[in-house]
C-alpha cells in the first residue's frame, strides 16, 4: 500500500545508531538528519573567478556586487565543520593555461563556457580566466584551506565528474553533502544532483550560495533542489545545529 503521510523528518538512518542520535537540521521540504561523523562540507569554487570583482563572471557581464555575504557566510561554515571534525572539501574550477583540458571544439563546454567565449570575444583575456596558476582560479584570499582539508580541481561543472571525489568521501563513510559556493544554478547544482544519483543526500546552505544570472535564477535553482535533488537550509542553522558540540 502507498502511504500518503507527510513525512517529518528526512536523512541517512545509520543502522546501528538509530534515527534519534543525529542532529536534525532545520531545512525545507523538511529537517535533515545530520550526523557529523558522516557529513562533509563541499565548498565549491569560491575563487576569485566567481566571487571577485575583476574575476571571470564578472568580466562576462554577471553581476557579483553581492557575493560577499558567501564569503563571511561559507566561513562560518568551515569553522563549524573543522571545530565539529567535518571533512571540507574546496573545488577549483579551471584549466591548465593552453586550455587542453578545457575541450575544443569537439566538446560541447567550448561552446557553453562563458569563459572560453568571453576569451574569444577578448582575446587580451586569454590565458587569465580560470587558468590554473592565475590570480583568477585562486580560492579567495578569506578562504584559504588548513591543514586536512581536501582540494579538488575540475575542469566541469560537476565535482563528481573525472574527479575523485566519490572515492575522497566513501572511503570516510560520508553519506550526506553541506554545500556552500556559486554557483547555485551550475556547479553546485550539477554537483549536488550527481550526488544524489550516487546515494548522497544534498543539503544547499542558500545564503552561503549565488547564482550566475539574475536573481530569480537563485529562487529557480533552490526550488528545484528542494523539490526534486535535496535539501535547503541557512547557515545560521547549519552553525546553531552544531555550536554546543564546537
Ligand atoms: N562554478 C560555477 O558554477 N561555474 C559556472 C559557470 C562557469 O564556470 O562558466
Amino acid at each position: 500500500m502507498v502511504t500518503t503521510a507527510p513525512i517529518e523528518i528526512s536523512g541517512y538512518f545509520a543502522a546501528d545508531e538509530g534515527d534519534k542520535a543525529a542532529p536534525v537540521l532545520n531545512a525545507k521540504p523538511e529537517p535533515l538528519l545530520l550526523d557529523p561523523a558522516n557529513t562533509a562540507v563541499i565548498v565549491v569554487d569560491l575563487q576569485n573567478a566567481y566571487a571577485s570583482k575583476m574575476g571571470y563572471l564578472d568580466k562576462a557581464g554577471f553581476d557579483v556586487s553581492t557575493t560577499e555575504p558567501v564569503i563571511a557566510n561559507t566561513l562560518k561554515v568551515l569553522n563549524t565543520a573543522r571545530a565539529v571534525g567535518m571533512p571540507v572539501v574546496f573545488f577549483q574550477n579551471g584549466w591548465d593555461p593552453e586550455y587542453k583540458e578545457a575541450g575544443g571544439p569537439g566538446s560541447p563546454n567550448w561552446y557553453k563556457s562563458n569563459a572560453l567565449k568571453t576569451m574569444r570575444k577578448n582575446p587580451e583575456l586569454m590565458g587569465s580566466l580560470l587558468a590554473k596558476g592565475t590570480w583568477d582560479y585562486d580560492l579567495v584570499d578569506e578562504l584559504t584551506p588548513q591543514a586536512g582539508d581536501i582540494v579538488i580541481p575540475k575542469t566541469r561543472y560537476s565535482g563528481f565528474y573525472n574527479t575523485n571525489l566519490d572515492s575522497m568521501l566513501r572511503s570516510r563513510g560520508i553519506r550526506n553533502l553541506v554545500f556552500t559556493g556559486i554557483a547555485t544554478n551550475v556547479c553546485v547544482e550539477s554537483t549536488l544532483r550527481d550526488g544524489f544519483f550516487l546515494e548522497y543526500f544534498g543539503v544547499v546552505l542558500a545564503d552561503a550560495t549565488h547564482q550566475a544570472g539574475p536573481p530569480e535564477i537563485q529562487t529557480a535553482s533552490l526550488y528545484n533542489i528542494e523539490t526534486f535533488f535535496g535539501w535547503v537550509s541557512q547557515t545560521s542553522d547549519f552553525c546553531h545545529l552544531f555550536a554546543e558540540q564546537a
